[in-house]
């Protein structure tokens, strides 16, 4: 046994019959398909007691209504509620005081803990990470396989290290930090690899600038950030209501403590970044890895070497309707959002406070939102006054959630609006169809606010104020009122059974050509149609975008309304990355549904790539020899075979033209359609010795859950520790 990093530490612990599950949280949108799959095969949840449940991605943030106008997001949330009172799984939902993002609420209950694994049908589960747990996103497929086993079949992934030296400078903080990380390494620089962030500067981090770095890195590409947990993550988790309590503490810290990488150990890349050449950063384009120094200029195409890049920068550039060497500080601003599972937690409210303390938003501003990540979050910032702050400046207090991050509610941009966002994704129509997104951290949100356009958060003068107030914890944390009961609609067909076809041997068909890098999953399928509790009729958002106009009129000039690619089978991407972004198996479907069942491209986003498996989807790795080669025949409209068996490309004259890559595992799964949860469950027993001896050996694990909820569930008024005095107990 040679040195291991943390990642390995952390894997193998792990190894059950694949990897078992300590922790599993789920949401509105990712999760009404496992539970319809899971009633469907007559299975049950195999671990309610560790599995979380909310409600935040297309909520309302306006006061709560009684009754969601919206009726696909309404059913969501109610199939959700339906779901966890059927199995019963603990949910935050509306009414509760406790309800926020999911990757806000699981670390602030102390649900996230270092050492276990943890997974969400929701890419930035990564957050997690930032507690020495090894913490991925998954699809809706892997949900349901978690909610019937309790475990999720994985690979090894690479060992990548991020070192970080030197201290930042005043007025840059973790989100400056990452933006210039994502544009030094790419959005798929991390891609099959778990990211480890050490080095003084993050040793130096608190737990809220920590998980604002590890939420991102799925931007990277990465599967997971971690960071070793020290005496910073100890002190955030000790007295949190789901936390190991006092008779167990000692003994969970001392495990904790040798979590982390050895120092002989090899990583497959290292990384070394020099804090201090850190400035604030924001992006000028259409991925977080479009970043720039504030006091930067918008990049010309010419400026990057690669031919993908350039033209990658171009349609930026169009879509963000900005000129190549205008300064950033020139760029006006309309809206300002500070919320989001990156930066919507205290600290992130208190640094924007502190820039807006005392002063106005600019007239230019249409409207500016400030969305606490969860009930908790909101509570105190209410108690510290911070909302005063917000309100006076012009900002709008706001009731927790996903909001503008995503705009599945109604918090969007309109089209050609200009966001100064906290958030993590500028991913062209992210925040609203033909809305423009400039990510940047709290301070800077607020501070483009004051000015109506991007500035240097620098340049204020502002005084620090730390908070006084310790935090505390809302009564009543029992969400027992739902928020409505489900009522017969149109779409009720969550109890419909659908077929997954899970098997692919070859396709014949024509293939229609994207030429274009980073393709992310908001581009494939839009966030409008992830509200949804099916996984069919998904075939017209496919792309709706490029697809359609603004008047839903089909746009002659996008492929896939041209003949005769309007009935293409194959997708063929010429360029890296395809399917990067959000875990929404949703882009998928939409393929499938549209009659898509093989996407060829030189690289694959994880996630993405993973959930093309689960739906009889094959998605081929493929060289510029063959790119060229099936270019040829896709211009020519000329229909091509793949073939999976041989892993051959054909012509319609059955010659060979090209071949692809594909994982032999993988491979074997799609050719007989294997249904992966049927396997697990026949190594039953294995997966209940693994749960009991890990019983044994870390004791606090699933007991600090039970005893947490039932004491929380139980008592009226409890307190959470402050992060910033001694913690006090009386939960
Ligand atoms: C809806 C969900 C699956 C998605 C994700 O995985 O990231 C969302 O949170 C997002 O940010 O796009
Ligand atoms: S990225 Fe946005 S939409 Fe996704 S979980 Fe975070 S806040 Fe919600």
């Amino acid at each position: 046994m040679g040195p291991k990093t943390i990642y390995d530490k952390l894997f193998d612990r792990h190894v059950a019959v694949e990897k078992d599950d300590d922790r599993h949280i789920i949401h509105e949108v990712s999760s009404p398909q496992a539970f319809a799959g899971l009633e469907a095969q007559g299975r049950s949840v195999r671990r309610p007691d560790l599995t979380l449940a909310t409600s935040d991605h297309n909520v309302p943030t306006t006061p709560r209504p009684r009754r969601m106008k919206e009726p696909t997001a309404r059913l969501q949330v109610q199939t959700l509620e339906r779901n966890v009172k059927a199995h019963g799984i603990q949910y935050l939902g509306l009414n509760s005081k406790a309800q926020g993002i999911v990757h806000v609420i699981g670390p602030e209950l102390g649900f996230t803990l270092p050492g276990t694994t943890l997974v969400c049908g929701d890419s930035h589960t990564s957050t997690h990470g930032a507690f020495g747990a090894l913490a991925f996103g998954i699809g809706t497929s892997e949900v349901e396989h978690v909610l019937a086993t309790q475990t999720v079949s994985t690979s090894k992934w690479k060992n990548v290290r991020v070192w970080v030296e030197g201290a930042l400078c005043n007025g840059v903080g973790s989100k400056d930090l990452m933006l210039y990380i994502i544009n030094k390494i790419g959005t798929a620089g991390g891609t099959g690899a778990a990211v480890e962030f050490a080095g003084p500067t993050i040793e130096s981090l608190s737990m809220e600038a920590r998980m604002s770095l590890c939420n991102m890195t799925i931007e990277a590409g990465a599967r997971a950030g971690i960071i070793a947990p020290d005496d910073v993550t100890f002190e955030y988790i000790k007295g949190r209501p789901l936390a190991p309590d006092a008779s167990v503490w000692d003994e969970a810290v001392h495990t904790w403590r040798r979590l982390k990488s050895d120092p002989e150990a090899r990583f497959d890349q290292e990384i070394k970044i020099d804090a201090t050449d850190v400035t604030p950063t924001v992006t000028w384009g259409t991925s977080p890895e479009h970043a720039v120094h504030v006091g930067g200029l918008v990049p010309h195409p010419e400026s990057f070497r690669e031919e993908s890049k350039q033209l990658n920068c171009k349609q930026a550039l169009q879509y963000m309707g900005l000129e190549a060497g205008t300064r950033m500080t020139d760029i006006p601003i309309d809206k300002v959002f500070i919320g989001s599972c990156t930066n919507a937690r205290l600290e992130d409210l208190r640094s924007a406070a502190n820039i807006l303390r005392g002063r106005k938003i600019s007239p230019n501003i249409k409207a500016a939102l400030a969305v606490p990540g969860s009930g908790i979050v909101k509570q105190q910032a209410e108690s510290e006054g911070l909302d005063r702050v917000f309100i006076n400046a012009g900002f709008e207090w706001r009731e927790p959630g996903c909001s503008l991050c995503i705009g599945l509610n109604e918090d969007q941009l309109n089209p050609y609006e200009r966001s100064a966002s906290t958030s993590n994704r500028n991913f062209e129509n992210r925040q609203g169809t033909a809305g423009r997104t400039h990510l940047m951290s709290p301070a800077m949100a607020a501070a483009a606010a004051v000015q109506g356009k991007i500035t240097d958060v620098r340049d204020f003068h502002c005084e620090k104020i730390e908070a006084s107030v310790p935090l505390s914890y809302p009564d009543n944390l029992d969400d027992d009122s739902r928020f409505d009961e489900p009522e017969e609609s149109s779409q009720t067909s969550d109890r419909v059974v659908e077929t997954v076809n899970k098997v692919f041997r070859s396709v014949e068909g024509y293939v229609a050509i994207m030429d274009r890098a980073n393709v992310d999953t908001d581009c494939i399928l839009p966030k409008q149609f992830c509200t949804t509790i099916v996984r069919t009729g998904l075939r017209d958002g496919l792309f709706h975008n490029l697809r359609w106009s603004p008047e839903g009129k089909p746009e002659p000039s996008f492929v896939l309304n041209q003949k005769p690619y309007d009935k293409a089978s194959v997708l063929l991407c010429t360029k890296p990355n395809f399917g990067c972004g959000s875990s929404r198996e949703h882009a998928v479907w939409a393929l499938v549904d549209f009659g898509i069942t093989c996407v060829l491209a030189p690289s694959f986003a994880d996630i993405f790539f993973n959930n093309s498996f689960q739906n009889g989807l094959l998605p081929g790795i493929v060289n510029n020899e063959t790119i060229s080669a099936v270019e040829i025949h896709a211009q020519a409209g000329r229909k091509i075979k793949v073939d999976l068996e041989s892993q051959s490309i054909f012509d319609d004259n059955g010659a060979k033209i090209g071949s692809f890559e594909v994982d032999q595992h993988r491979k074997q799964r799609l050719l007989e359609g294997l249904d992966e949860i049927s396997t697990a469950l026949l190594l039953e027993n294995r997966i209940a010795q693994h749960e009991s001896q890990r019983k044994t050996k870390w004791p606090w694990l699933d007991t600090c859950v039970t005893t947490g909820w039932g004491k929380l569930l139980g008592q009226g008024k409890s307190r959470l520790p402050s992060v910033r005095q001694e913690p006090e107990l009386n939960w």
